[in-house]
């Protein structure tokens, strides 16, 4: 039987594509059996595909997916320079009903290779997948969006972020769209402050030629957090389909800017001296191998954002991410407004309420003040809480469905790719400028301690 898909993942033999994309796909095609696809590896590597076979296998067993292997036994595998065009015409050409051709190579390797499919015949209804970082800044990304436009219809690019699969951040859209209660509070008259935190346990595991170039930033805020920021601000989409979901979240990054304009008082940056996290042992981040000390690349990065709109005017968004950090909290947090007035009589403090969506383990949970047990006028704090469960896939495995589906709803848009750029380059002018101090902490804390976090 023909396939509906071939999914034709370019980089076959990278860390991306066993640790992540191979786990992912095994536990879609576990859940949804009847999924018809065919799997294509290309890389340079002179593999057989017995050998591809073996490192597909292996991967799906790291998941529940040992059942998908049948689905894919079929696999192969092609040696192949994806920046010729003749080698990228022959995986076209071989694939079975739709290509999807997923870059999972270093981003100079794909924007080399998509400028390569120029002279290729392209069949109707290729799918393009991109990871990020998408470009090196507006400018770049521009060129490559005008690049892409050149190959495929923009409905057919896939600019990768994993996080908008991640169940918690399509919860935001579920909590904020379908409850009339938070509908009504949600805009700068109830609201007065966001904070999206990531902070991460894993140093650089062995990706300095990366992220040495990259930074937290780059890495986290540039690309993850913004598209996050995007579903807590947006306006309400008539539908969630790609085209209404992506031009409320464009709308809303367009409308973004760093507070005041000022990236010297609205943005940190730190990086780890040695330390412990857990049982780990880090050394400082400029003895990893790989890192470039004098390239001052921040591993804890902060900046605080804007939305020039009428619900939003005025109210602080700080998205923070870092490496090396204590297990702190990954979340978005919804600070609301004090109440108009507390009535005479009350005993202790009312703090004011406040809604966080945790980004692992999923939940949501929302603090309310309450009369106390003991004396009924004392208010006590509670935290209603629910657990939001794992989500039927991981991240990776809707954003995999979506390619396999050519549904774009959780792609990243390339006007969005570009404002995404727009919005973190005037932090990143004022860090090459030495604007804004690198402040220093030790692995295993949250921070530096000037930072309060
Ligand atoms: O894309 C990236 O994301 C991960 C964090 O995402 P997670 O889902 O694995 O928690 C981050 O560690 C990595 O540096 C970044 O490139």
């Amino acid at each position: 039987m023909t396939a509906d898909t071939t999914l034709i993942i370019l980089g076959a033999s990278g860390d991306l594509t066993s640790r992540l994309l191979l786990p992912a796909l095994g536990q879609l095609l576990t859940r949804e059996p009847g999924r018809s696809v065919r799997l294509h590896g290309a890389g340079m590597e002179d593999w057989t595909d017995e050998h591809w076979r073996e490192v597909v296998q292996k991967a799906f067993q790291t998941t529940d997916a040992a059942a998908a292997f049948a689905a894919v036994s079929e696999t192969t595998y092609s040696r192949a320079d994806i920046t010729e065009p003749a080698d990228l015409q022959k995986l076209l050409d071989d694939a079975e009903g739709r290509p999807a051709l997923y870059f999972a190579v270093p981003p100079a390797v794909a924007e080399k290779s998509c400028l390569a499919l120029s002279d290729v015949t392209i069949p109707d209804g290729t799918v393009l997948a991109l990871e990020k970082p998408f470009g090196t800044d507006e400018a770049s990304a521009h060129r490559l969006n005008q690049q892409l436009a050149k190959l495929v219809p923009e409905d057919q690019v896939f600019r990768i972020d994993h996080f908008l699969g991640r169940s918690t951040v399509l919860n935001l859209l579920g909590a904020r769209f379908a409850n009339r209660l938070l509908e009504s509070v949600w805009s700068a008259d109830d609201i007065a402050s966001v904070e999206i935190d990531y902070p991460e346990a894993l140093g650089l595991e062995g990706r300095a030629g990366y992220y040495d170039g990259a930074g937290a930033l780059v890495d986290m805020i540039q690309s993850h957090l913004l598209q996050v920021m995007a579903f807590v601000t947006m306006e309400p989409p008539a539908s969630l389909n790609q085209l209404d979901l992506r031009d409320a979240t464009s709308a809303v990054l367009r409308a973004t800017h760093v507070r005041d304009d000022d990236p010297v008082h609205n943005s940190r940056r730190a990086r780890y001296t040695a330390g412990d996290v857990g049982d780990r042992h880090f050394t400082s981040y400029v003895d990893e191998p790989g890192v470039d000390a004098a390239r001052g690349t921040e591993t804890l990065a902060e900046m605080t954002v804007e939305v020039r709109n009428a619900r939003w005017q005025g109210v602080p968004i700080t998205l923070r991410s870092g490496k090396a950090l204590s297990s702190g909290h990954r979340a978005v947090t919804v600070a609301f407004k004090p109440v108009r007035h507390l009535p005479g009589g009350f005993v202790g403090e009312s703090e004011p309420s406040v809604l966080v969506f945790s980004l692992g383990p999923d939940t949501m949970s929302l603090g309310l003040n309450v009369n106390g047990a003991d004396d009924p006028l004392e208010l006590e704090r509670v935290t209603l809480a629910a657990d939001l469960g794992e989500g039927a896939l991981k991240a990776y495995g809707e954003v995999l469905s979506g390619i396999l589906d050519g549904d774009a709803m959780l792609a990243v848009r390339g006007d969005a790719a570009e404002q995404c750029w727009r919005i973190v380059q005037p932090v990143i002018d004022a860090w090459r400028k030495n604007e804004v101090p690198l402040d220093e902490y030790a692995a295993g804390t949250a921070g530096p301690a000037s930072w309060n976090l």
